[in-house]
């Protein structure tokens, strides 16, 4: 069998901006690729599974177009034999930044070099790699406005407002022994997410929300509009590059945007370094209680805007930025639950979600309840003002005027809330 380079592919399922595809092709052999379906989460996700999935047949699809084979194997441990049978001198795979799949990523190192395979990784998930921007000392930043300075100063002298990288790779010379079929989705049949994974369906994503982007500083704070871009499961399953997105971004000059990129690199590059926003806080929780965190689950507190956010997240595996915020806050700040419940639920339901933006902004959250008391029911009036999201998902309050849709314990008696509960709490 002749020499190949073997791509690991992993969050970066996009030709386009694929610097690991990039660095294979470079070395001049011909290229095979591998996916792996199960991830290194220990928390199941059939939802981002079914993503993942339809993501890497959708890269089977163009990478065979190209000469490319994408072999898809069930389990990691099977990568080694792989690289012995199509003889691979290097594999190459996009940055690991969470301790678990860095811990994986070196028990395959070890076996790859008995066999004598390098292992090579590459930046793929984020802007800057993990060690890119460091504050004094060499200490990663631990706040964000810094972290934001430090990266627009190197953004601007790395890119300087020209095309961030989207030239990467285009045609491939390679043309590969054989072309394995892709296997055929063996999971969870009943999935409802209401996005497919794919780099073309991402590609598609961006050029909608972008004929809109110059709204968004406008539109992002109404979870009942599509003012947000929607992009988070293709940056997380790595359909689309973030290199692109913050060089269009910077571009057009949509700096609010633009700044959920860079908070995007800074959670990463924390969970890269094991750092925290601040020192681990022993949160003064009430006694953790089963009924509470379900009820928080569920979507069945008696508050309805936070309610309608849970049951919206668990039907469909996606939640606006602004009610991820405030659903956390109010599990940490008011019922004073551990996060530890409110990360583990994120994980198991979100399509998109990544380790260490969901620990991340799950600390930022914590630390937001520990310092600032939260008023529901005003945010709730803010955020969602005529109703809206909570008549979408919380059908035994559709009928309830606005002045009571956030406050239905304050309707008379003769208005049916069909069963809907009363707060777990004093409002
Ligand atoms: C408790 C909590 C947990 C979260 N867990 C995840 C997660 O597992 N996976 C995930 O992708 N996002 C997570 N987020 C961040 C954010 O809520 C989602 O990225 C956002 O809701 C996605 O919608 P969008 O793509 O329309 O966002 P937009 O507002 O259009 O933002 C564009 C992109 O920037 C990134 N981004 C936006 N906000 C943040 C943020 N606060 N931190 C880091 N990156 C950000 C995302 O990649 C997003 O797709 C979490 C936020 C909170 C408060």
């Amino acid at each position: 069998m002749q020499a190949h380079t073997l791509v690991w592919f992993r969050r970066n399922l996009r030709i386009r901006d694929n610097a690991a595809l990039s660095a294979a092709v470079k070395r001049g052999l011909p290229v095979a690729g591998v996916w792996v379906a199960q991830g290194s989460s220990e928390i199941p996700n059939p939802r981002q599974d079914w993503f993942h999935y339809q993501a890497a047949a959708a890269l089977h699809g163009s990478l065979a177009a190209r000469g490319v084979a994408l072999y898809a194997v069930n389990r990691v441990e099977e990568l080694p034999a792989l690289a012995t049978r199509l003889n691979v001198q290097t594999v190459i795979a996009d940055e690991a930044y969470t301790s678990p799949e860095i811990g994986q990523d070196n028990r395959i190192w070890r076996i790859l070099d008995e066999q004598g395979v390098a292992f090579e990784r590459v930046n793929d998930r984020t802007v800057f790699a993990k060690a890119d921007i460091m504050g004094s000392h060499g200490a990663p930043y631990t706040d964000f406005p810094h972290y934001k300075e430090a990266w627009l100063a190197l953004f601007r002298q790395r890119f300087g407002g020209q095309d961030g990288g989207g030239g990467h790779t285009e045609i491939f010379q390679t043309t590969s022994v054989e072309m394995p079929p892709f296997p055929a989705w063996n999971g969870q049949q009943d999935m409802v997410s209401a996005q497919r994974g794919g780099e073309d369906e991402a590609d598609k994503q961006w050029r909608h929300f972008e004929e809109n982007i110059g709204f968004y500083p406008i539109m992002k704070d109404f979870p009942a509009r599509k003012g947000t871009s929607r992009l988070s499961a293709y940056l997380s399953a790595g359909c689309i590059s973030p290199r692109v997105l913050a060089a269009e971004a910077a571009g057009q000059g949509a700096d609010a945007w633009l700044d959920n990129l860079i908070r995007r690199d800074f959670y990463q590059q924390l969970a890269y370094h094991r750092a925290r926003i601040e020192p681990e806080f022993d949160a003064e929780s009430a006694p953790f209680s089963d009924d509470l965190t379900e009820r928080w689950r569920q979507g069945k507190t008696g508050f309805p805007l936070i309610d309608a956010a849970l049951r919206s997240l668990k039907s469909g595996g996606w939640l606006h930025p602004a009610l991820r915020s405030l659903t956390a806050e109010f599990l940490c700040g008011v019922l004073h639950q551990p996060s530890e419940y409110g990360i583990a639920w994120f994980a198991a339901q979100q399509t998109d979600f990544d380790p260490a933006l969901n620990e991340g902004n799950w600390q930022t959250a914590a630390r937001n309840a520990r310092r600032h008391s939260i008023d529901i029911i005003q945010t709730a009036r803010r955020l969602d003002p005529a109703g809206t999201f909570v008549r979408r998902h919380i059908p035994e309050l559709a009928h309830l005027p606005v002045n009571l849709v956030h406050t239905p314990w304050l309707a008379s008696s003769e208005i049916d809330a069909h069963g809907y509960p009363l707060p777990v709490v004093a409002p």
